[in-house]
């Protein structure tokens, strides 16, 4: 069976097998079992999953010889000034570049720096000639990085760093094996520089910015929200007090994170940040970062267990949800799950909401709870497929080294169960991760995935086919912001998919009973809003003002000549002056607002449009016309910060 593991998607085919060879009488046997663990066992006793042999793979490994070619073709495109095409051949040649002898990294990184700065790339530069000197570039060349680093300060206005990278200079020219003519004029412009320096440092003092170590939390909330509970909705996100549209209502980082292999050479492996000089991991070319912080802890995490086994996992053919599952567990290791087993045991992963929210979002008891069908109520078919997956997955932890040699099947198949734990949550709760691609004009405008994510904090969002929310992405890190004004004790919700303006109640309702298994409770489902495009602006709708609180829906025709209408429900007079003129306004301001956005002012366009949809929503019913496309506006300028590194 090894060679099915080399063929692409190749888990659809060993599933098959294995559910093949399952006689009516094992499927009893199978339904039977108590646990995640019980099932993972059973599964890994069968025949018919003995031949599945995972190991990690050496065809990703690096190569000189390419790598020596692609820089020679780096170093000529160079030559000839053209910056972009040399960064990207020598991003080649460093991704195939061995670690192993150091020195071609070192050279690799120095070139890569040299096509950075001239395009004004002065961080990234900096970061590769600290790369360059780590992987001991060789000391007679020195004083060429000396210099380009103090180059790359001065353009940053970093003045002490500058001086010091000069001083470094005119020591590293002692090594420099160049003719003596040339060592002499470059010492003398590099003691030119440092004069100068220093003077411009007398007078302005140090101008080092503050390294503000940023120690950010990993969910960040709006003070107004809160979570809520009922039988047939589970919790939810609601308002505490009144939250503003446009508003920050959470921003977070994942529980965890997997890139699609589409974009595992533009983003980073790590924090999903596109990249322009990626680094590598030493060992295999499918896992690249953007900075030497991210590659150490994926190294020191799960990637020292998934390295060699990225190409296998993409080939099966499984969903992003697989991956997730696996770098769930890869990223702490067997001791930590086998540590929390029993209390999640004991207490079946039921916390307090506020114990919940208080916890990390790399603590694994804040995602196992997530939402998901119980295994009564999920077919049979449905939970021996899941199990056969973890058992590819554990299958692929033990070809990567996760356990090591005295760890007993017994503890494997613990693993397994947690594997298909994890499965089970990922299956209601992983969210998309999608990068904004922009054009020249809105419409241009399209959202690329680039990978999956499980939030701990935005998990716990229900769904309306008219959200108050919209995400975007930085990275891995989500947020997500309001889209109208949420009144106190309202549900935050969020968006599955289905949407009221673009599909009728019977396809919304059709889609999340099928994906999601619920029978949507939204307002536009119990009151059947109308689609975006049956709307017009021709009936306006209000809600009674009267003395008597009713609160009653009242629906008059735009070009009414009354503006004081009786409520058929409690016979009070409410005013609709304001909300005729509000609708005149909204005109006017809408397309100030429109040409904000075209214009690229998308803060402005944004603040502009979160007036209009205040005016409206204090005087007038949604939905209305003009109402959803002010929101549809809002939202593709709020999806724009994503953009805004
Ligand atoms: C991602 S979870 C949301 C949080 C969940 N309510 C909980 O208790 O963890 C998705 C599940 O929440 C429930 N849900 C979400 N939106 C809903 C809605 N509009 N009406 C009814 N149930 C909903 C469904 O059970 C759905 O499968």
């Amino acid at each position: 069976m090894e060679n099915l593991v080399k063929t692409p998607d190749f888990f659809k085919t060993f599933c098959h097998n294995v559910l093949n060879a399952m006689s009516p009488e094992d499927f009893d046997k199978f339904s039977q079992l108590p646990s995640d663990r019980d099932r993972c066992e059973y599964v890994a006793g069968l025949p018919a999953v003995k031949n599945l042999t995972i190991v990690r793979e050496e065809k990703s490994v690096k190569s000189i010889e390419r790598a020596l070619a692609l820089k020679k073709e780096g170093n000529n495109a160079f030559q000839n000034k053209e910056w972009n095409r040399a960064l990207d051949l020598y991003n080649q040649s460093y991704i195939a570049t061995p670690c192993d002898p150091a020195m071609d990294v070192a050279v690799i990184f120095a070139n890569r720096s040299a096509a950075l700065y001239h395009m004004g790339k002065h961080d990234l530069a900096l970061k590769d000639i600290a790369g360059a000197m780590e992987a001991n570039y060789p000391r007679d060349m020195q004083y060429k990085l000396m210099e380009r680093e103090a180059r790359c300060f001065l353009a940053q206005e970093k003045h002490a760093e500058a001086l010091q990278s000069f001083k470094k200079t005119i020591t590293a020219l002692d090594d420099a094996k160049i003719p003596e003519e040339k060592r002499s004029k470059m010492e003398r412009d590099a003691q030119i520089m440092v004069k100068m320096l220093m003077k411009t440092i007398e007078k302005c003092g140090n101008q080092k910015l503050k390294q503000k170590i940023k120690k950010e939390d990993t969910s960040q909330m709006h003070a107004a929200l809160e979570f809520d509970y009922n039988p047939t909705e589970g919790r939810f996100a609601k308002a505490a007090a009144d939250i503003g549209v446009g508003e920050t209502i959470v921003a977070e980082l994942p529980h965890c994170s997997a890139l699609l292999e589409r974009s595992a050479q533009t983003h980073c492996h790590h924090c999903f940040k596109r990249f322009l000089a990626p680094l590598s991991c030493p060992t295999c070319s499918d896992a690249l970062f953007c900075s030497t912080e991210c590659r150490t802890v994926a190294l020191k995490t799960y990637h020292r267990y998934e390295c060699g086994l990225l190409p296998t996992i993409w080939r099966s053919g499984t969903s992003i949800i697989c991956h997730l599952s696996l770098r769930t567990l890869a990223q702490r290791d067997v001791e930590y799950f086998l540590k929390i087993r029993d209390e999640l045991e004991a207490n079946e992963g039921e916390y307090p909401i506020e114990r919940r929210l208080k916890m990390s979002n790399s603590d694994y008891r804040k995602v196992c709870n997530l939402f998901k069908v119980s295994a009564k109520d999920r077919s049979v078919n449905d939970l021996f497929q899941h199990t056969v997956m973890s058992f590819f997955l554990v299958n692929c932890l033990r070809a990567g080294g996760y356990f090591d040699n005295n760890s007993s099947e017994g503890v494997v198949h613990e693993i397994a169960g947690f594997l298909l734990r994890t499965l089970q949550v990922l299956q209601f709760n992983t969210h998309e991760v999608f990068e904004l691609q922009t054009g020249k004009t809105t419409q241009d405008r399209k959202t690329h995935f680039i990978g999956g994510a499980l939030y701990p904090t935005v998990s716990l969002f229900n769904h309306s086919c008219d959200p108050g929310v919209v995400r975007y992405f930085r990275g891995n890190r989500v947020y997500v912001h309001a889209i109208k004004n949420i009144k106190a004790g309202e549900i935050v919700a969020e968006n599955y998919g289905p949407l009221y303006t673009q599909e009728d109640r019977e396809q919304r309702r059709n889609t999340l009973k099928q994906v999601y298994h619920f029978d949507c409770m939204c307002v536009p489902c119990q009151e059947n809003w109308p689609l975006f495009a049956d709307m017009n602006n021709d009936i306006l709708r209000f809600r009674c003002d009267g003395k008597k609180d009713c609160g009653a829906l009242i629906c008059v025709p735009a070009d009414t000549n009354e503006f004081m209408i009786r409520c058929v429900d409690c016979g009070e007079f409410t005013n609709i002056l304001k909300g005729l003129k509000a609708m005149q306004d909204i005109d006017v301001m809408n397309r100030t607002a429109e040409r904000l956005h075209n214009s690229g002012s998308v803060d402005e366009a944004v603040r502009k449009y979160i007036e209009i949809l205040k005016t409206m929503s204090d005087v007038l019913v949604p939905p209305f016309r003009d109402y959803v496309l002010c929101q549809q506006n809002i939202r593709n300028c709020l999806l724009q910060y994503g953009n805004r590194v």
